[in-house]
């Protein structure tokens, strides 16, 4: 027989809380969160800034992440300093003229100096751009956080602090997880910055 809506709606609010509850027994994971805080927080307090990235809906999350430090979270305050990756002529230009899997890097290449913090989003860990993206930040003295999930892939051997979602299913419970995260993170650097 068919599951009915209900049947789908209360097995998919289960499911995520299941992954929740798994990221939440993770040993590592409230240490990791307020590891990145601090990174990011030392950074923009000296004058660097927060560049982020993704594919997909994980580039929603970069840019999501940047307009709510630009632009506001709960309460108005001092806008901070971040930018995703996101802009569309660059990456149309980039992907065309050099391969997709620069259209992160060459940002980074251009933009990025030594003590800013590149945040890289990917729910495999495993994205050719998201990857060059951390391996250029890190030749140019540019701390790498990163949100992945599953077991991490290369990302997480790129990374200075990773926040991982053990969970090895489909991308969007992990993004779920992510975009909490990315709030505390928001939360907590405001909280640094006061
Ligand atoms: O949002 C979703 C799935 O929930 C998709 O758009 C997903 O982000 C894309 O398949 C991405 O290309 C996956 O890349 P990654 O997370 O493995 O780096
Ligand atoms: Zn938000």
């Amino acid at each position: 027989m068919n599951p009915t809506s209900s049947d789908l709606i209360l097995q998919e609010l289960q499911q995520a809380q299941q992954v929740l509850a798994d990221f939440l027994a993770q040993p590592t994971t409230i240490a990791s969160i307020e590891q990145a805080a601090q990174l990011m927080a030392h950074s923009l307090k000296n004058g660097g800034k927060i560049l982020s990235c993704g594919n997909g809906g994980s580039m929603c999350d970069a840019m999501h992440f940047a307009e709510e430090l630009t632009g506001r979270y709960r309460e108005n305050r001092a806008p901070m300093a971040a930018i995703s990756i996101a802009d569309p002529s660059h990456m149309s230009c980039v992907s065309n003229d050099f391969g997709y899997d620069q259209v992160f890097s060459r940002y980074v290449e251009a933009l990025a100096k030594p003590g800013d913090v590149l945040l890289a989003i990917s729910t495999s860990g495993n994205s050719g751009n998201a990857l060059k993206a951390a391996q250029v930040a890190r030749d140019q003295g540019v701390h790498v956080v990163s949100l992945t999930g599953k077991d991490g892939g290369q990302l997480a051997g790129l990374s200075d602090v990773e926040i991982r979602v053990p969970h090895f299913g489909y991308a969007d419970r992990i993004q779920e997880i992510h975009i909490k995260v990315i709030h505390i993170l928001i939360l907590l650097l405001e909280k640094h910055m006061a």
